[in-house]
């Protein structure tokens, strides 16, 4: 019998999932995201297909010990028919909601060897990749993927790609691949994948706030959200959202809550062989989107990039999130206007890693 998408938690809401994020999406931080209410679904970063890939343990780790007991779905990027579908049955052995396929990373380095967004320049070999994946994956076979990779004039044609091997679920980030994250996603795209192909689709980019993502729902008709950055920036997204699809009041997180999460951050994401000053690098990448909605002329953010050692960081955060009544302020709905994260999306370490596996030819 054809398995069925997992039930959202309250049964009958638009489905809410966190989108995979290298380096972000590990266990540490589906942890604080449960915590503050998880999204419906999760899905890891992806694990690396190729000759000699195995599964990542850390990897594994945000599927075998996700503590939401919500539905984890594991991302793969590949492209070698026969190291994927030893992959999915490697995966299929642990809790999987489903097995995803990532059509979208918009690295150069990772497109150029032809997996991520790459896939989406050559048809053929996608179709034997889907045909390849649905032959494989028993249970819940689901695909995350751009518009397009210039343009969006192969999309018809990919859709029905993702009808003829009948995909379970369809996540739509509406750019290009050669759009990386610059501007509005096209929701046109979205809708008109809402009304081509015959599995659920979600839709993702930019879904910044409540208010955006109910406007994305009523123009799409979209099954549910994929959300990313703005769960970094505002891990209590999911809950705000079911509250509003229950109708009731919307939690309104303040600086201080701001400064909690901030810790629990730092706590969760702290390996034990790692000193205090090389942790507040890896904290940045999180502030980066934290700080956008801290203050609107970016001085937290500006001034938190600066900092070297713990003590100047947590001085920092104390500063402009707790201290002289600040606490009590609210953390805002939205990113302040023209405060940018930067890096905004995947970091080049992230993506060396991945390119450097690809690049030994697998
Ligand atoms: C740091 C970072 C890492 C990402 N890693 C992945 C990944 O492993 N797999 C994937 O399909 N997309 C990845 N993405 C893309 C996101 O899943 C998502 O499609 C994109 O950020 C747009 O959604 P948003 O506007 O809600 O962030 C990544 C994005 C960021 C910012």
């Amino acid at each position: 019998m054809k398995p069925e998408l997992p039930q959202p938690l309250v049964a009958g809401q638009p489905i809410t999932a966190l989108a995979p994020m290298q380096d972000v999406t590990t266990l540490p931080f589906m942890r604080i995201v449960s915590d503050y209410g998880p999204p419906d679904y999760f899905f890891t970063e992806y694990f690396r297909v190729h000759d000699h890939s195995t599964l990542e343990s850390h990897i594994l780790a945000s599927i075998t010990e996700n503590p939401s007991g919500r539905p984890v779905f594991a991302q793969m990027i590949g492209e070698d028919l026969v190291h994927l579908d030893r992959t999915v049955h490697l995966l299929e052995q642990h809790p999987v909601a489903g097995v995803d396929i990532n059509l979208g990373c918009p690295a150069p380095k990772v497109y150029k060897k032809n997996v991520g967004g790459g896939l989406l320049r050559d048809l053929d070999h996608l179709d034997r990749v889907l045909e390849c994946l649905r032959k494989a994956v028993a249970g819940l076979f689901t695909v995350k993927m751009r518009v397009g990779f210039e343009n969006w004039d192969s999309y018809p044609e990919l859709l029905q790609l993702i009808n003829k091997h009948n995909a379970d679920l369809l996540s739509v980030h509406g750019r290009t691949v050669k759009e990386m994250y610059r501007g509005e996603p096209h929701y046109d795209l979205i809708r008109e994948a809402v009304e081509t192909v015959n599995c659920p689709v979600l839709a993702n980019g930019n879904i910044s706030s409540v208010t955006k993502g109910q406007a994305v729902l009523d123009s799409t008709g979209v099954a549910g959200l994929m959300i990313g950055r703005s769960a970094i920036r505002n891990p209590w997204i999911f809950r705000q959202f079911r509250e509003h699809f229950s109708g009731e009041p919307i939690f309104v997180p303040k600086l201080g809550d701001v400064r909690q999460y901030i810790e629990k951050l730092w706590k969760e994401t702290k390996k034990g062989d790692k000193t205090d000053d090389r942790h507040v690098s890896y904290m940045k990448k999180f502030l980066n989107f934290i700080g956008q909605s801290v203050d609107p002329d970016s001085l937290f953010l500006k001034e938190v990039r600066r900092t070297r050692t713990a003590v100047e960081f947590f001085a920092t955060c104390d500063k402009h999130l707790i201290n002289e009544g600040r606490a009590e302020l609210p953390f805002a709905d939205e990113p302040y206007e023209g405060v940018v994260a930067r890096p905004n999306h995947e970091t080049t370490r992230g993506v060396a890693k991945c390119s450097d596996l690809f690049a030994t030819g697998a």
